[in-house]
């Protein structure tokens, strides 16, 4: 493997991709930092070479340019206290003021890019957009193991301008020797429990995880494609009408695999997307017209906590509801307790993904599973045996 580790970065200038898609609230203050302090160490040994920074990253996911929820100065104040230093800030990720700051990096000096995102030449994986990010630096980093499953300009593209100079960093290297363990050895019954609101993303890693599982979980916003697929009535629930037929044959797909495949037989339901909404408990595929699915029902929690109670390796990937929101956090938390009362008993505990990696921090439970990957698409692609982009464009010379 190209590493950090073997690398001398003295006098030179880095170009780090990082994941720094962290969840913001409403005043912009960081709810969770995991992904930043994940990827302090390869930032950390670069400035202790001699060399200097140039951090970039996507922040959520802009559709139309620059907006204020996804500028990434918020970050700017964090990482300047966690550095000790006045972390420089690009407000446009190309161009003349980018250019001009990262020429002027001095060693130990850090530079963070606006959101890459806010050009569309970023996840169309524009060779032009890549090799204006690449003029910034002598040697490429990536450590975006969170966004190593997208081929995109920063993500893979870049590395081509740097045949010679391109290093994985510390995250993305403790990420994959971890997964490649579960995925080599995985001791069953093997459960995993997917959730939460990507659902184009997810649900096409659902058909290869098949193949491998034993028990496949499904909450969240995931969950009511399913439920439809299955001729429930949803209500106003998130819903993909595209993926409905493809819900329908997974579930056809698990049974003829012999997999056990498990929707919320009931539903915590609102009458509008707040906390602050009426509340109430149905069957999922009788949710009233108007009333929305966000999180799963006090049925659906306990037939959960069973199965994943007797697992022996568990892979979850996507909070069982809204979270965030203190009245749709119970199948969430229910679901976390199951998962670290078989941990506690021997079983090996895989969780993934910005958000729920938050949920297990703020439930004080990232010490209590075996693992808290900082990835969730990409750990799910990684753990259906795919070679992920980010990582095949350092480590083939030929990329
Ligand atoms: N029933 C639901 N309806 C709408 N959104 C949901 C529902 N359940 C969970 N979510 C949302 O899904 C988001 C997390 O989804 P996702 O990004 O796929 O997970 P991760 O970041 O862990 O990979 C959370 O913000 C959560 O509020
Ligand atoms: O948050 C992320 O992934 P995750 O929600 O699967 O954990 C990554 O930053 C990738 O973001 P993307 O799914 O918008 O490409």
């Amino acid at each position: 493997m190209k590493t950090v580790d073997n690398y001398n970065f003295a006098g030179k200038k880095a170009l780090v991709r990082v994941d720094f898609n962290v969840p913001l609230d409403k005043e912009y203050n960081i709810t969770d930092d995991t992904r930043i302090r994940a990827a302090v160490p390869t930032i950390k040994k670069i400035l202790a070479d001699g060399g200097a920074v140039i951090l970039m990253s996507h922040l959520g996911r802009p559709k139309t340019g620059p907006e204020e929820k996804y500028s990434l100065k918020h970050l700017v104040n964090r990482l300047s206290a966690e550095f000790g230093t006045t972390v420089k800030f690009a407000p446009d990720c190309i161009g003349d003021e980018a250019v001009a700051l990262a020429q002027g990096l001095q060693p130990g000096d850090i530079l963070l890019l606006e959101n890459l995102r806010f050009y569309k030449e970023e996840e169309k994986g524009d060779p032009a957009f890549a090799e204006k990010l690449a003029s910034f630096g002598d040697v490429y980093v990536n450590d975006a193991f969170g966004t190593a499953h997208r081929e995109h300009a920063s993500t893979a593209v870049v590395a081509r301008y740097f045949p010679k100079d391109k290093v994985t960093g510390y995250v993305m290297q403790a990420e994959l020797d971890n997964a490649r363990r579960v995925l080599e050895n995985a001791e069953r019954p093997y459960t995993a429990i997917m959730g939460g609101a990507k659902i184009s993303d997810k649900i096409l890693i659902i058909e290869k995880l098949l193949d491998r599982v034993d028990n496949l979980i499904i909450g969240g916003g995931m969950s009511y494609t399913f439920v439809k697929a299955d001729g429930g009535q949803i209500g106003s629930s998130l819903v993909e009408n595209d993926k409905l037929d493809l819900a329908s044959r997974l579930i056809a797909m698990a049974k003829d695999k012999g997999v056990q495949i498990m929707i919320p037989v009931d539903s915590v339901i609102a009458d509008a997307f707040s906390n602050e909404a009426n509340v109430d408990t149905c069957l999922s595929h009788h949710i009233p017209e108007n009333w929305m699915g966000l999180d799963i029902g006090p049925t659906a929690r306990e037939q959960y906590a069973d199965v994943i109670r007797n697992s022996k390796t568990i892979l979850w990937n996507g909070p069982m509801g809204v979270f965030e929101m203190s009245n749709f956090s119970v199948g969430t938390e229910f679901v976390a307790d199951a998962v670290m009362e078989a941990t506690s008993r021997g079983a090996y505990s895989l969780i993934g993904g910005g958000d729920s990696a938050a949920a297990v921090n703020q439930m004080g439970y990232t010490d209590k599973v075996s693992y808290v990957s900082t990835g969730g698409g990409a750990l799910l692609e990684y753990m259906e045996g795919k070679t992920l982009p980010g990582v095949a464009a350092i480590e083939r010379d030929d990329y």
